[in-house]
């Protein structure tokens, strides 16, 4: 029998496990999170004396991780039992498993024969969940076969996705802005770069894709994908930067599967290996899944058949998947590394790489694994496919790295400012000290009522708090965040999206790629360690021509360093830049001179140099994504 068979154990679909408003009539987090161990009873004053410690100590402290984390009351009070829709009790303690073993230690306590849970939480996650680290993922995929060897497996089966029309078509209706995209400045470098179109019909997309392109809505291309679609037909390799939510996934899905068409390919399931003809790497779980999504619609009624696959959920499961035919094969580098080093997936017959937020996918997180997967036997060297890289942020020494990647005549293709914002979202800076910050967001979130807000914070252990604290205070809240279950993570994101839990609280997990209609606020209750990782965050909103908004809370303890890039991103995005943060800003430059946070982007492809040189002369140090490992954050 194959090693992967041996996932057959009991399956746990995705049901009603976090029981947000659905269980017990006061509340998600508060009903659940309360049933044992006295959450309420004592454990606020515990959390509110965690949170007061000073950076370092308690709460936002980096490298605590291990013994010293987790410990506090918080986290020790921190357990929960929930039922699971076909009646699996679940318990955890977070905090207690958690501070003892670090990462990767305790699995989640399921196993094969029992779907109850003990030191769950993290857990596993440590392990699997492909921390963002120094550590190549592949090592943790090489840990993760071991550890599948000696512990329990992972059970967890998504949901199947709809099948009916209505879900799979189901729009984002453009906003009133749509139109001000064609305003856009659009700068295409390279030799010979393909001309734009104008329509879809120029695209000379085949019968059943420009049905589907018109069953989604899309009546015309925005600029990302005027540019962006003949490059890629022409064969072209692509670096391409466009604003958040301005139509990427489509400017790369559609001529790779118009291509697909062409060449007459299909999906066959009579093959022990699978060979795509289309690879699509992506940094996290939930944002791959809506590739994949994308993927699927706009091959509705084809022969080519997209598939994905992503940590935390069973991986018999993934590859009876893959196994029944794949074209474009979507991933995560986790998983993808692990099912093609499984012998399941071949990759001789790969022509397009794309890699979706290629700066976080090239940075040192990923890199190794990117270098893993390109080295990987069988894969067609860079002459020999199409590799095509987005992002709405690509620093110029990732660019540099990317550029290996790419044959040498890649076209460069900058919508708007590379790195900028999106003018759609009206952007406003708070200065607060850290203790006032909850009551300014219940104050924010009194306001907002029901429309859909993502509430960003640095630490896991920040979103379980600030999630559990809303929810005491009656604000309908979920959260995602990597010490989350998957089933928890997609459960949470389905409350969000359907409008049940209008709160999400979120870590950086959540900041890249996520299209959630009608996401009207994003608010950054810690801001981020990288003026990208803000830029990101904020366009969860204010997507596709819609208005939306997003409220930074500063505390100049920790936040100066980030001063002068937020300003410089606020005036390049046309908003109005607080008169304290300009003195913040100026006064912090030039005094220390070295400034990894706040590292600004480049303005252009960085093979024409440059304005990029001032911004390095003044910030010369690690970029923002090499200095993301002190994050508090998980990656796939
Ligand atoms: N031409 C179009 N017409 C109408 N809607 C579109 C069009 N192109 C894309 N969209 C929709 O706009 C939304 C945003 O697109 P997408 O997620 O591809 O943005 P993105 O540029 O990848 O954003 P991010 O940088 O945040 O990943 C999606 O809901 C998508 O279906």
């Amino acid at each position: 029998m194959e090693d992967w068979e041996e996932d057959k154990s009991p399956v746990v679909s995705c049901s009603s496990t976090f029981g947000l408003n659905s269980s017990g009539g006061s509340g998600g987090f508060k009903s659940r999170f309360s049933e044992s161990a006295g959450h309420q009873n004592g454990n606020n004053e515990d959390e509110g004396s965690s949170w007061r410690k000073p950076a370092g100590e308690g709460f936002r402290g980096r490298g605590g991780r291990g013994a010293s984390r987790g410990r506090g009351g918080f986290r020790n009070a921190f357990s929960s039992e929930a039922e699971d829709g076909n009646g699996n009790r679940e318990g955890y303690k977070g905090g207690e498993g958690r501070g003892r073993r670090g990462r990767g230690g305790f699995r989640d306590g399921t196993d094969g024969d029992s779907d109850r849970k003990g030191f769950g939480r993290g857990g596993f996650r440590g392990r699997d969940e492909e921390v963002f680290s120094k550590v190549s993922t592949a090592d943790k995929v090489d840990k993760e076969n071991i550890n599948e060897n000696a512990g329990p497996k992972v059970v967890y089966v998504p949901p199947p996705p709809p099948e009916d029309e209505n879900s799979i078509f189901s729009q984002f209706a453009t906003g009133i802005n749509f139109n001000k995209y064609d305003d856009i400045s659009v700068d295409v470098s390279g030799s010979n770069p393909p001309k734009a179109i104008l329509t879809f019909e120029e695209a000379g997309l085949c019968e059943s894709l420009n049905k589907n392109v018109a069953k989604s809505g899309y009546v015309k291309p925005t600029p990302v994908q005027k540019h962006g679609i003949p490059i890629v037909s022409a064969g072209r390799d692509l670096m391409a930067c466009a604003q958040t939510g301005s139509g990427k996934t489509a400017a790369f899905l559609l001529p790779i599967l118009q291509q697909l068409m062409t060449d007459g390919v299909a999906a066959s399931k009579f093959s022990e290996v699978q060979e795509p003809e289309a690879i699509i790497v992506a940094p996290t779980r939930e944002l791959i899944n809506q590739i994949y999504m994308e993927a699927r619609k706009f091959a509705y009624g084809t022969c080519v058949r997209p598939v994905v696959v992503y940590g935390g959920i069973n991986t018999g499961h993934t590859i009876r998947e893959v196994l029944k035919g794949c074209n474009v094969l979507c991933g995560t580098p986790g998983r993808l590394l692990d099912i093609i080093g499984r012998g399941k997936v071949g990759l001789n017959k790969v022509r397009y790489l794309v890699l979706d937020e290629a700066d976080r996918m090239l940075d040192m997180g990923f890199e190794p694994d990117m270098r893993k997967l390109v080295g990987s036997p069988g894969m067609p060297s860079k002459e020999d496919r199409q590799t095509l890289m987005f992002s709405a942020t690509f620093p110029e020494d990732i660019q540099r790295l990317a550029a290996e990647f790419l044959k040498v005549d890649y076209i460069f293709l900058a919508v708007g400012v590379v790195g900028g914002a999106c003018s759609d979202v009206e952007q406003s800076i708070i200065q607060v000290t850290q203790f006032s910050k909850r009551e300014q967001l219940l104050d924010l979130l009194k306001t907002t009522g029901n429309e859909r807000t993502m509430v960003f914070v640095e630490t896991k252990r920040s979103a379980d708090f600030i999630a559990t604290f809303l929810c005491q205070e009656n604000v309908a809240t979920t959260s995602i965040h990597g010490d989350r279950e998957q089933r928890e993570r997609e459960k949470a994101l389905l409350d969000f999206r359907t409008g049940q839990c209008p709160v999400l609280v979120a870590t950086s997990v959540a900041a890249r790629g996520l299209d959630i209609e009608h996401v009207q606020h994003v608010v950054n209750f810690d801001l981020p360690s990288s003026i990208d990782e803000y830029v990101h965050r904020i366009g969860r909103t204010g997507r596709c021509g819609n208005i939306g908004r997003a409220m930074s809370f500063f505390d100049p303890e920790p936040d100066t360093p980030l001063a002068r890039s937020l300003v410089k991103v606020l005036s390049g995005a046309q908003q109005e830049v607080p008169k304290w943060l300009e003195e913040i800003a100026f006064s912090a430059h030039g005094t220390t001179g070295f400034n990894p946070r706040g590292k600004v982007f480049a303005s252009t492809d960085s093979r024409k140099g440059g304005s990029f040189k001032t911004d390095r002369q003044e910030t010369s140090g690690p970029s923002p994504a090499a200095a993301a490992p002190e994050d508090d954050d998980e990656w796939e």
